[in-house]
């Protein structure tokens, strides 16, 4: 059992409201001027990771505190429980084991007397014989001809991490051995589109998904089956385009995908944590299984750091508690992940699964609701896309909304004065965010381009920037695989990290059952011109109101 103590009954939650108390109206350009170490106290490196925290409303008393508040948590005892294999998805009765998919090291992690570093040992050997058969085009399509083409069938957690992976290791494919495609949304436009640009017989299907019921994932299937018949496959021809990621082999075989087409995984993978397993077979696939496996060591190495380092050396839960001050004590909503790097145009994306469906829970381990605020809203865009876009609230709104920055200090495409040009607008904004700009400073520099005093006065107020606005910097050598893995893992287990302090099932996601059924009770409604009346007033006026409309 893991330790569940309420959030706010914990010692330390009580010291860190007095403190909060202290610390709210502090502006962070005092706490910088006080102490010239600031920068040396907080900020950690892992391998090539550089973690910078500074910029944050924090003093070392605040961090004191808050990894106080990690231990009476029960944080270490719940990392060795996740890590030995315990079932702390108490809901679905199930152990968390994504680290065992990238467990380098191999030693045996036991789940219900059983070690399951063989069985994901086995199916990393398909996936690479697989991988290196495609790639060097000794595996033929149905005429004879080599694969030029995959197109991922997959939605959330069977999506979004290979979307993001492969567009974030793009470089890594440099031998344009193979395109990748994705197709998600049940809209029709996806698949239609992405058919569009790929031919049946150079063409490998991926068919993506935990449970091979979800709904979406299923009808672009049957609809991307359908497609490879028309357009000159046979029945017998589907074994060679056609393979499916999986843990569910009975609906494997019913859809007619041979077995030995078939790569495994287990219900102690979460979907959103999957992309480590056979779910990344198509990352395989695209930048080849060296690159894979080292993305798998990254993952690794952070799984390490996680379980062996201590709290206050900790990235992924020195994040979750810098996470936790705003969120519980200063009362931020949301985070912005805004990575200045193009390659990781979908790393925000990916995260918002990972941590809205991980922690947008409102019950605690008990099954009580919680009386304390849990996962934030997580959103964000590349920079410095974002700054010509949203940064203004960031800057001077009423919102504070804790950003993290990542970057690369070489560019995966040196070209010109790029990367310096960006790494200069990196800069310059944490350090905006964090200073701002006094009324002082806005009326002195009015009056010296020249305006007159009324001017000065009207116009300072709106030029004015608070400043004492939080932000991470995480700043690496390079997007490499390994990185890459590692980067992922953090965050990964920056989110469990504030799972176990807030005291909630990080590892199952109910919430997107509702929706789910009600589709299916609604889709036969949907089949005829009959009016509805089974439903709120609402619902049923929408549904009579698209049936009239959809009559030419
Ligand atoms: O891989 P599957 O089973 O198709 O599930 C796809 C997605 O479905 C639901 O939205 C959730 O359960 C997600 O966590 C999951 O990633």
């Amino acid at each position: 059992m893991l330790i569940n103590r309420p959030f706010t009954s914990l010692p330390a939650y009580a010291q860190l409201q007095e403190h909060y108390d202290l610390m709210k109206d502090r502006h962070m350009r005092d706490l910088f001027t006080e102490d010239p170490s600031r920068f040396k106290t907080f900020t950690r490196q892992f391998d090539e990771i550089l973690l910078d925290f500074s910029k944050n409303r924090i003093t070392s008393q605040t961090l004191d505190l808050l990894l106080q508040l990690a231990d009476q948590a029960g944080l270490p005892d719940a990392i060795s429980r996740m890590f030995s294999g315990d079932k702390i998805n108490r809901t679905e009765d199930r152990a968390v084991l994504h680290i065992a998919l990238r467990n380098r090291s191999n030693t045996p992690i036991v789940v219900d007397g059983e070690d399951v570093m063989p069985g994901i040992n086995g199916v990393l050997n398909r996936m690479k014989t697989f991988t290196e058969r495609v790639r060097s085009g000794e595996w033929k399509g149905y005429t004879g001809e080599t694969i030029t083409d995959i197109v991922n069938i997959g939605i959330g957690g069977s999506d979004l991490g290979p979307v993001m992976v492969t567009e974030a290791l793009k470089p890594y494919a440099d031998d344009k051995k193979l395109r990748v495609h994705f197709v998600s949304n049940v809209d029709g436009v996806h698949i239609y589109e992405t058919l569009q640009r790929v031919k049946p017989e150079n063409t490998l299907f991926l068919i993506a998904s935990k449970t091979f019921t979800t709904q979406e994932t299923m009808t672009n299937a049957q609809s991307a089956r359908q497609w490879f018949l028309d357009n000159g496959g046979s029945e017998s021809d589907i074994a060679k385009h056609f393979a499916a990621l999986s843990t569910n082999q009975l609906a494997v075989e019913k859809f007619g995908i041979d077995p030995a087409n078939m790569f495994g995984f287990w219900d102690w993978v979460g979907g959103r944590y999957s992309l480590w397993s056979a779910i990344g077979l198509s990352i395989a696939l695209y930048i080849g299984f060296d690159n894979f496996e080292e993305l798998l060591a990254g993952g690794h190495a952070m799984d390490e750091h996680f379980r062996d380092t201590p709290t206050e050396q900790n990235l992924p839960v020195l994040l979750a508690l810098v996470g936790i001050w705003y969120n519980n004590f200063f009362g931020a909503q949301t985070e912005a992940i805004l990575p200045y790097d193009q390659y990781m145009h979908r790393f925000a994306a990916y995260f918002q699964q990972g941590d809205m469906e991980s922690n947008g829970k409102s019950v605690d381990r008990d099954g009580k609701p919680v009386s304390w605020q849990t996962g934030p809203i997580i959103w964000g865009e590349p920079g410095t896309n974002g700054q010509h876009a949203f940064y203004q609230l960031i800057h001077q709104g009423t919102k504070l909304i804790p950003c993290d920055f990542l970057a690369p200090a070489i560019s995966q495409r040196p070209i010109g004065e790029h990367h310096t040009i960006l790494m200069a607008n990196f800069f310059a904004q944490t350090e905006a965010l964090m200073n701002g700009k006094t009324a002082d400073e806005v009326a002195d520099e009015l009056r010296k381009s020249g305006k007159e005093v009324d001017e000065v006065t009207f116009l300072t107020p709106f030029k004015e920037f608070s400043g004492n606005r939080p932000t991470n910097s995480i700043l690496f050598k390079k997007l490499t695989p390994r990185t890459l893995g590692s980067l992922i893992a953090m965050y990964e287990h920056k989110i469990f990290t504030q799972g176990i302090i807030w005291d909630i099932f990080s590892f199952d996601q109910w919430g997107v059952e509702l929706g789910k059924q009600l589709a299916s009770r609604i889709l036969p409604e949907l089949k005829d011109d009959a009016p509805v009346q089974s439903h709120d007033a609402s619902t049923n006026g929408l549904i009579n109101a698209f049936k009239a409309l959809r009559k030419d």
